[in-house]
Formats: C-alpha cells, structure tokens, sequence
C-alpha cells in the first residue's frame, strides 16, 4: 500500500479508498447542499474549491487540550495508506471540521452534539473548483469496485435532481433571548477594563449570545448562498453534529492560518468601526479607524501575538501593510502576516499555536481566558475557534469561526464579541457586539 501523501493510485484496497469524476451537467452548490445527508459539510473561502459534503465516511473526534494532537494522529492513521484516483487536486481526500474554542468545552446546549474537536472525510463530496465540478465517493476499508458501483450511482441521481427553486425569505425572528443583559454586559466590560488597569491584563475578548426563536425552521443552504452574496472574500462554513440536524454555520472575514508547502499565510484582523451611507462616510470612518489609538493597538496587540507564536517555526516572517477590510455591515483593521517555515509542519501545529490569538482571546492569554470564563454567561462552543480542513500532506485553511450561528429546527443562538482594552468603552462595546450580529440576524429576519 502506498501513502496517500504520494497522492496517486495504488491498485490495493487500502484504508482510504476514494473515486472522482467530473460532472458535465452539474449542480449549483446550494443544490448539493439541499440535497446532502447529514453531517453536512460546506466550505466556501476566497481562493479556494467550494466543497460539499455528504454524510462521513470516517469522522475524528476528540476532547480536551490534547484535542489537536489527537486529531493528528487520528488523521495520520486514517490516511497512512490509500488507494485514491482524485482526478483533481482540489478533489483529494480532506478532513473537514473544527475545534472547541475552550480546553474545558462540554458540550452543553446548544452545543450538544459537538466534541472538542471533529473532522469528517465526506462519503461524498461535490467540489466545485476552477469553472468545473467534480463528484468523489470515500470510503474506508471497501473495495474499489464497490465505491466505484457507489459513484456510478450517486451521479444517476444527481442527473435525475430537479434544481432547486429560487432561494427563500429568511424565516423572520418571532422572540430573541439575550444571554447577557445591557447592565450585565457594561459590568462585565468595566470589571474587565479595572483588571486592565491593575496591570492583570493587557486586552481581553468578550462575547455575547443571541437566542433567536424562528417563525419556521432556517434553510442554512438558503443562508449560505445569501452570505455568499453579500460577503464573497468571507469563509462561509457549515458542520452539522452527527444526526441531529441543524448545524454550525457562518460568513467570517478572518483567516487564522493557510499552509502550502512550508509557505504560512495568516494576520491579525481587529479593530471595528461601521459603514457610512456615502463613500465618502466610509472613508471618513476608515480613517478615524486607522487614526484611532485605542483601536490601533487593539490591533497592534494582536500583530504582536501572531507574530510570536509563529517565532519558533519560522525561517521568515513578514508583516504586511496595515489597511481597512470593508465588509457589508463593517469596516475592520487588516494586517496581513505570511512566514516561510524552518522545517515541514503539519497545519494543525500552526493551529495549535495560534490559538486563541488576541483577536478572540486576549492578553496574556491565560488571563484572558480566565476574565472570559468569568464573565461570560454561556459556552462559547466553537465560536471563534478553528474551523477549516487539512489533507494527509498536512496542509490545510482554517479561519476562524466569526460572524456565526447554531441552528437547530426553528432556534438559531448567534455569537459574537469584541476587544475590550483600557479605553473601552462598555456602551460603545455593546454597539458594536449589535454590528457584528448584523450578518446573521439579516439572514433570519
Ligand atoms: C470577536 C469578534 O471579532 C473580532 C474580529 C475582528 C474585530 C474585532 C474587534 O474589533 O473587536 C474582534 O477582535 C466577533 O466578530 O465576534
């Protein structure tokens, strides 16, 4: 048996056993989405294919601070040998899932379902890479004829799939519980900025939860292809618990880290202010963003801390300029950080190391993850915690899960959350933690 590294075909049955073709009459991935079983996955990100997943065909779960290390081994193990026709690179079998944002997460609603960490490798899989689309069925310990029977079959049905009609209203919000009370909220904030001031803490991030009621269950294919409308450079993802339906879905303008080769393409991305009703106002805002001290190091505070963490990997790192990221409903602070590595890492190292970076953590992080624990009224599950996908060379996109939601039937709960750092201010906080629920409220009401 060969390793699925080499990344071409070996005649044995192996541990991994996956078969690709390209579709010529091919579905939109909406369609797909519609028509996949669960666990869904679906991940669009700027630059790279649009996958979705059906079903699993090996899932990889852990729990607790090992969490990333255990997924690693898990996953070497699985793809240690394999026996894979991809067709396309972007089609080659790849684990796809996320991490808890905290060592401790257990899982309590509406977090029941989700692990430390969980990865899947679709049973089948419509990647929609460069003006094509290509079908793959995975498999793990089945024989080649068997699979290939089994994409013969899943390309019938796709041919005979209507498409799927136009996409639906949001299904409007008929209650919405807030976790966190105004009054609790700028107690919260002011507790935190006084353990600024006493030399406890440099910065720490602060989050808020958003239990929506829907007037009918959410179509998260539906929400999916809006986000993607309205925010094209953002990662938009969904992992769904196995089973239960629902799942965990959103449109996050922030990447926490890329590696190709030994090539790492990460930054730091903090500091918010809103859009203006003219160019001219969004102008005029960019600039008191970049000319704003409190705001610039927010920021600055998380440049450093990438910057660190990826120090004892790195041959190389490079800062790039600092500028405004414009989004639909925001403006942030962007500073792009790419490094060359010493030696070959796996991306789940880099994952590993980075987070929580100051941008969802805060600093020192131990501290910060302490003032969190403290004061935040609800678990924060996957909220800004890794998602993305690695393949069996170890490379992998992860971004950072922002701009987010769980759904379930007709329940959404909705996350979001800011830098607290010695000029905060607990109204002003609150404001802008109403802003960054923005991109998923549009979608459900
Ligand atoms: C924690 C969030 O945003 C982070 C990313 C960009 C800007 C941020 C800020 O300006 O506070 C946050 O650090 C969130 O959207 O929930």
């Amino acid at each position: 048996m060969e390793s699925l590294r080499s990344g071409e075909t070996t005649p044995l049955s192996a541990g991994v056993v996956s078969r690709t073709v390209r579709l010529s009459d091919a579905p939109r991935p909406r369609t797909a989405l519609g028509a996949a079983d669960p666990p869904r996955t679906f991940w669009a990100a700027p630059g790279e294919a649009t996958v979705v997943g059906s079903g699993a065909a090996a899932t990889v779960r852990a729990d607790g601070p090992d969490r990333f290390r255990s997924v690693r081994a898990a996953a070497d193990e699985l793809f240690s040998s394999g026996d894979v026709h991809a067709g396309t690179l972007a089609a080659r079998p790849r684990l796809f899932g996320g991490f808890s944002f905290h060592d401790d997460h257990t899982g309590r609603e509406p977090w029941d379902g989700y692990p430390g960490a969980r990865f899947v490798l679709p049973r089948r899989q419509t990647t929609f890479a460069d003006d094509e689309v290509w079908l793959t069925v995975n498999a793990v310990g089945e024989s080649p004829e068997e699979v290939e029977r089994q994409l013969e079959e899943a390309r019938e049905t796709i041919r005979r799939r209507p498409t799927s009609g136009a996409v639906g209203d949001p299904p409007g919000i008929v209650e919405r519980t807030e976790t966190t009370s105004k009054s609790e909220w700028c107690e919260g904030v002011t507790a935190a900025i006084e353990r600024i001031e006493a030399g406890e803490l440099r910065k720490v991030v602060l989050a808020q939860a958003l239990r929506a009621s829907l007037s009918s269950p959410l179509s998260i294919p539906d929400a999916l292809t809006r986000l993607g409308e309205t925010y094209p450079d953002c990662y938009r993802f969904l992992f769904e618990p196995d089973d239960r339906g629902g799942g965990f879905f959103g449109a996050t303008p922030e990447r926490l880290v890329d590696l190709r080769g030994r090539t790492v393409e990460t930054g730091a991305l903090a500091g918010t202010t809103g859009r203006g009703e003219t160019p001219e106002e969004d102008e005029w805002l960019a600039e008191e963003l970049l000319a704003d001290e409190k705001n610039a190091h927010e920021h600055d505070l998380v440049v450093g801390a990438v910057r660190k963490q990826l120090e004892p990997h790195a041959a190389s790192i490079r800062t790039g300029t600092r500028r405004i990221r414009r989004l639909a409903t925001v403006q942030h602070i962007e500073t792009p950080i790419t490094a060359e590595l010493a030696s070959d890492e796996h991306v789940l190292k880099l994952v590993e190391a980075l987070h929580p970076t100051p941008a969802v953590g805060g600093l020192p992080p131990d501290r910060a993850l302490e003032t969190i624990r403290d004061t935040e009224p609800f678990g924060r599950g996957w909220y800004a915690a890794p998602v993305g996908w690695f393949d069996a060379a170890g490379y992998g996109s992860f971004a950072v899960a922002l701009r987010s939601a769980v759904a379930r039937g007709d329940v959404a709960t909705l996350f979001a959350g800011v830098g607290v750092v010695a000029d905060s201010d607990p109204d002003r906080e609150w404001d802008e933690v109403q802003l960054k629920y923005r991109p998923i409220l549009d979608e459900l009401e």
